[in-house]
């Protein structure tokens, strides 16, 4: 039977990507975002290929929002089995710069989604009788600290905290839990942050990504389908007995 994923975030970047990926390893899948439009394109675009997609909106940040739409996504393809949370903002938040609100916006959608999505997708799998994989979004930032990014890092050092917590707790419903940790991947995301540092030091954008791009041990920047190649390894059979890790993915820049 032909298994049922969830993306977050999926109207761009590395969100789109992985729920493009996971439609080639033949799953039906689910977009969520917080722009109905622009999830709506992408799921379209699936469909128009051959594939089973629905565009479904919802705030991360709002639990009511997040279990409604795994419920949907269930009740639409009839069954659940691959979560992947995977939206997250990135300000950029030198740390004498850092606000209550900046804290209270990045943990609010980085790491309450997150918990969210896996309490979700945890009463998902056990009303539906079977285990099921929850696949968190972290961040080489998540892994060792990047300057200026107080924020967006301490919620991704949380999340693969999260990963190993919830790991431990849900294996005995035969539920794993990983995570993945790309490295500088060229997405909106990421150019919004380089346009940033490019403009605090008065370059521009390439002069900005360029900052995050030395010591790449490959030697160039992520294009987002590398990380969609990890998470397809995460959401497939062949990670069965991996549970509570993170995969880096950044092209040899951590190495832990
Ligand atoms: N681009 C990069 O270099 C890296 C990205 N990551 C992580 O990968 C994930 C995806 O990143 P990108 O594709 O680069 O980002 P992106 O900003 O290009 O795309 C993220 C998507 O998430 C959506 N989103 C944001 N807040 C949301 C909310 N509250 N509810 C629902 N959807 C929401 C956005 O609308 C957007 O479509 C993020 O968790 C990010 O932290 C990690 C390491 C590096
Ligand atoms: C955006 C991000 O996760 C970086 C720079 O590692």
């Amino acid at each position: 039977m032909t298994k049922v994923a969830l993306v977050t975030g999926a109207g761009q970047g590395i969100g789109q990507a992985i729920a493009e990926r996971l439609v080639k390893d033949g799953f039906k899948v689910a977009l969520v975002g917080r722009h109905l439009d622009k999830v709506q394109k992408v799921a379209d675009a699936i469909q128009a290929r051959g594939g089973e997609a629905i565009a479904i909106q919802a705030d991360v940040a709002k639990r009511d929002e997040v279990f409604a739409a795994v419920a949907a996504a269930k009740a639409k393809f009839g069954d659940f089995n691959v979560i992947v949370n995977n939206a997250g903002v990135a300000p950029t938040t030198p740390i004498m710069a850092v606000t209550e609100e900046d804290m209270n916006w990045t943990w609010g959608i980085n790491v309450n989604g997150v918990v969210w999505g896996t309490q979700a997708a945890a009463e998902a799998f056990k009303e539906l009788g079977h285990g099921g994989k929850i696949i968190n979004a972290t961040s080489q930032a998540g892994v060792q600290g990047n300057p200026n990014l107080t924020a967006y890092g301490s919620t991704k050092f949380a999340i693969r905290g999260i990963t190993q917590t919830t790991a431990k707790e849900l294996a005995t419903f035969g539920i794993t839990v990983n995570a993945f940790a790309p490295g500088i991947v060229k997405t909106p995301m990421m150019w919004d942050i380089a346009h940033e540092v490019g403009q605090n030091a008065g370059q521009d954008d390439d002069w900005g990504m360029a900052q995050f791009s030395e010591g790449i041990a490959l030697g160039r920047l992520s294009e987002p389908e590398d990380v969609a190649n990890v998470v397809s390894f995460l959401a497939g059979e062949d990670s069965n007995y991996v549970t509570g890790q993170t995969l880096i993915v950044d092209g040899g820049m951590v190495f832990h």
